[in-house]
């Protein structure tokens, strides 16, 4: 089993928020993650969710700013927190611009120089990530659920979308639904995935419905004061396309929230609600 190292662990309703790394084969350097186990895990394995966080963000946001530590401790599930992207790449324009390169990684394997090498943001959390954690943590891979913010939205859906049966559950807070038609979305692929926008495909949540439904409904959580919402997030794109496949979606408009961590706090334990139920 993969050896991972621990940075800090710290006593946390009852559980045990840490903090760790790990040499990673799909990012092909140290990546570091932050894992919530819940008390319940003292008794035996817990469900798992995955906790994808979205532009500029590490592994510590989602960690410190969801609050989401309480319910889960409460609903005796562990969170797990990975990084947006490989570090410390040396690659020319992975930094510097917040909407492309480390910090960015839109988890897709990108197949572009210089970043096909590292930027495997797609394996590393749908594949690697969950066998290191499941070789060290005592959680159940059986019962596993995804949630993200913004490009850990997209994150969330896509994963989700294309391995139905290996998430039980899956919701966002103010995703980016359809990057293939949007700013970041298309400078992000075009850079990690080149031209063909038949590619781009295969990680647009709106377009893999049309290749197959969630067996589930999918929880997303909108604020109606977000700033990105027009002209980066278009959750309409998703609602009609859930429309025209018959996806079961929840989607929740929340007049007033913006794109902040404050939006995510207010709602995060409906979203543990929602995971919890579909993990039982
Ligand atoms: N630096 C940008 C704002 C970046 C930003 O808003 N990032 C969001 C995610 S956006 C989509 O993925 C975020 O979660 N930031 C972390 C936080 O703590 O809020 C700018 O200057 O506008």
């Amino acid at each position: 089993m993969p050896m991972i190292q621990t940075t800090s662990e710290q006593r946390c309703f009852g559980g045990t928020q840490g903090f760790y790394s790990h040499e990673s084969r799909e990012c092909g350097g140290t990546m570091r993650f932050a894992v919530f186990v819940p008390p319940a895990a003292a008794q035996g394995r817990v469900p798992v969710v995955y906790c994808l966080a979205g532009l500029t963000c590490t592994h510590e946001t989602f960690t410190i700013k969801a609050g989401a530590q309480r319910v889960a401790a409460e609903l005796g599930i562990a969170l797990v927190m990975p990084d947006t992207s490989p570090r410390d790449t040396g690659y020319e324009g992975a930094t510097g611009d917040w909407e492309v390169g480390e910090g960015a990684g839109f988890y897709v394997d990108a197949t572009e120089v210089p970043w096909a090498d590292r930027f495997r943001m797609y394996s590393y959390v749908a594949n690697e990530l969950p066998a290191l954690i499941a070789g060290n943590f005592p959680v159940d891979p059986l019962r596993q659920g995804i949630l993200g913010h913004s490009m850990g939205g997209h994150g969330a859906l896509g994963i989700a979308l294309k391995n139905p049966d290996r998430y039980r559950s899956v919701s966002a807070f103010s995703p980016i639904v359809a990057p293939a038609q949007v700013p970041w979305g298309e400078k992000a692929f075009g850079r990690y995935l080149g031209k063909d926008r038949a590619h781009w495909a295969g990680y647009d949540a709106t377009e893999l419905l049309a290749r197959g439904t969630f067996p589930g409904t999918i929880l997303i959580d909108q604020g109606g004061a977000d700033a990105f919402i027009d002209n980066q997030l278009k959750p309409e794109l998703f609602e009609t396309a859930c429309l025209r496949t018959g996806q079961a979606l929840d989607l929740r408009m929340h007049r007033g929230y913006d794109h902040s961590y404050y939006f995510i706090q207010t709602f995060v334990e409906d979203h543990l609600r929602h995971h919890a139920a579909a993990l039982a």
